[in-house]
């Protein structure tokens, strides 16, 4: 039997999941199939990282309730999991910091594994990307690669000065890479073609097209939840009753953190003082 010489990848999502959709779940499910298409990667686990309370949009509920639904949601899954170091951190982190810090997870627990049995499987991975202060025994190490899993939305944002730093995007694009989910019709390939930074890291940026497309957004269903209306099968079942049970997302709920400023934005405006 040949050796399997696919590189290993781990898909991280960040982002608010107030609440978590099916859409949010297909993201990975997308991603997975595309870049098994390629040949070339073996996708080996899904992250979902919910945003913690410090990120301050409006209407986002506490992030206890958006991690205990993004937990119900993942148990349909085998692959994907909810990690919920980023909603526990006190202030928001910078979205670079968190594919920082699940990168060294990636490289403890590799550091952990038997490197023999690797060895004797005649199994030889390629390390992911791993430049930048890491040590030689690190290096020697068999790492998965980890690229940040979003949707076109997200990519657009880097286009928007003031939430992004110009490094942040280098690091995460330049130095892990993105797999991002856009629609037919989406306009994410010239919004790549458009920036120079995007452009020159294009060959780390892989644009999965949703054929079957699907709008749902958290937004939508927050105002639906708002107006008495019915979610059912938009979300996942356990989700909707976790929703019906602690009777979240109300007029009341829309309007937390109405009056504050976002605080990438906040981030942003102190360090340009
Ligand atoms: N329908 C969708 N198609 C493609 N990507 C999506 C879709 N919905 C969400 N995403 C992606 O999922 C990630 C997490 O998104 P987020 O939590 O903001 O969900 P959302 O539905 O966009 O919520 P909101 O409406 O509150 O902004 C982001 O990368 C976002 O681009
Ligand atoms: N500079 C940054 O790192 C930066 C800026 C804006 C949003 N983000 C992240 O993007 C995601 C956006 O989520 P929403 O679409 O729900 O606002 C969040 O995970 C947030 O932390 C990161
Ligand atoms: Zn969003």
């Amino acid at each position: 039997m040949e050796a399997d010489t696919r590189t290993e990848v781990v898909l991280l999502a960040c982002g608010s999941f107030n609440p978590i959709t099916n859409m949010h779940m297909r993201l990975f499910e997308l991603a997975r199939d595309y870049l098994h298409e390629t040949g070339k990667y073996k996708v080996v686990k899904g992250i979902i990282s919910p945003v913690g309370d410090g990120y301050q949009k409006k209407g986002l509920i506490e992030a206890y309730h958006r991690v205990a639904m993004a937990v119900l949601a993942s148990e349909s899954s085998d692959w994907v999991k909810v990690d919920p170091w980023e909603s526990e951190q006190e202030e928001w982190v910078e979205t670079a910091k968190v594919v920082r810090h699940h990168h060294e997870e990636l490289l403890m627990s590799g550091q952990c594994k038997d490197e023999a049995d690797h060895v004797k499987k005649g199994k030889k991975r390629k390390l992911g990307a791993s430049e930048g202060g890491v040590s030689e025994r690190l290096l020697n190490t068999a790492v998965p690669e980890l690229k940040l899993l979003c949707g076109a939305d997200l990519l657009e944002s880097f286009g928007t000065p003031n939430p992004w730093k110009e490094e942040d995007i280098t690091e995460i694009v330049g130095k892990y890479g993105l797999v991002c989910v856009t629609r037919s019709g989406s306009d994410a390939q010239r919004f790549i073609y458009q920036s120079d930074l995007l452009w020159k890291h294009k060959k780390n940026i892989h644009l999965v097209n949703e054929w079957i497309t699907n709008d749902i957004s958290a937004t939508w269903i927050r105002r639906a939840l708002r107006r008495a209306q019915s979610v059912k099968y938009l979300l996942p079942e356990p989700v909707l009753d976790y929703i019906q049970s602690h009777n979240l997302y109300s007029p009341d709920s829309e309007e937390k953190n109405a009056d504050v400023i976002l605080a990438p934005l906040q981030k942003h405006a102190n360090l340009s003082k």
